[in-house]
């Protein structure tokens, strides 16, 4: 296997007393579509929470590729280091077009006006161009963001992330309120996204994570309870065990 793009070794993080993360070991492989799932509870968006920086461990360690040590870094720091975060609920400019969203995202730039009056290098405008192509958005690209479907804000979100040029895309549930087809050209767009990054998603939909993971990993209790393939995890008895009776996911063991 080759070297982890994200590893974390003994993170714990204590919410007064309650570890929603419990010395967990895990790590992320370059290019690859790696679900976390586990029942409610499990420790999942908490530990997306400690990789972006939005919650600070409380002990342990959190290293990208290697060679920084992200737990004592902000949220800022942190997707300047290649970590970018789609959450679930769409945080796009909606009174701006679909294009200036992604200009606006663009790496490097620093406050909303110097973005929107720049000059775009004919280099900058490719990349916009080829995001636009890469999350099928193209013929929209005037279109005022807050008009768009429900599927294409989350994929404008998705592109405005990877202006960023991350190393790393966290994703939280991405699919929620989407019809079969916007899921599937979400499935779609992730696994070629997954071509040059890892992406790490947190997902309840146990369908969508069959149909689309490379790795697995089953949380619970703050910890890494198993990990491989979709089909692994289905066998596993301890993962059965967990899932047993619990409403929610129960699709995970059939
Ligand atoms: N800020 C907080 N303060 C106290 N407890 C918290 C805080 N954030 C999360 N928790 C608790 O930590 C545990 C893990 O929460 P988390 O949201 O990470 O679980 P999850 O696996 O994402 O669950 P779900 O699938 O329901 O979203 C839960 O018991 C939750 O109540």
């Amino acid at each position: 296997m080759s070297q982890a793009v994200l590893k974390l070794k003994k993170v714990i993080v204590d919410f007064s007393g309650f570890k929603a993360i419990n010395q967990l070991d895990f790590a992320v492989q370059p290019t690859s579509v790696h679900f976390v799932i586990g029942p409610n509870g499990a420790g999942k968006t908490t530990l997306l929470d400690v990789v972006c920086g939005k919650t600070k461990a409380t002990t342990g360690e959190i290293k990208l590729q290697e060679r920084k040590e992200l737990s004592k870094l902000t949220e800022d720091q942190i997707v300047h280091q290649g970590i970018s975060r789609k959450f679930q609920a769409p945080s796009i400019f909606q009174n701006l077009t679909v294009i200036d969203n992604l200009e606006i995202s663009m790496k490097q730039k620093k406050n909303l006006f110097s973005m929107i009056k720049a000059k775009w290098t004919n280099e900058q405008k490719k990349k916009i161009n080829e995001m636009l192509e890469l999350v099928g958005l193209k013929k929209v690209q005037h279109q005022q963001a807050g008009s768009l479907a429900h599927g294409q804000k989350q994929w404008l979100e998705i592109a405005m992330v990877l202006m960023q040029e991350p190393d790393i895309v966290l994703l939280d549930e991405p699919i929620a309120g989407m019809s079969k087809k916007e899921r599937n050209k979400t499935g779609e767009l992730i696994t070629k996204i997954a071509k040059d990054r890892a992406v790490l998603i947190v997902e309840h939909d146990m369908d969508f994570v069959k149909e689309y993971a490379d790795i697995v990993s089953v949380m619970h209790e703050g910890q890494l309870l198993f990990e491989g393939s979709m089909e692994e995890v289905q066998k596993d008895p301890t993962v059965r065990e967990v899932y047993l009776g619990r409403k929610v996911e129960e699709n995970v063991v059939n």
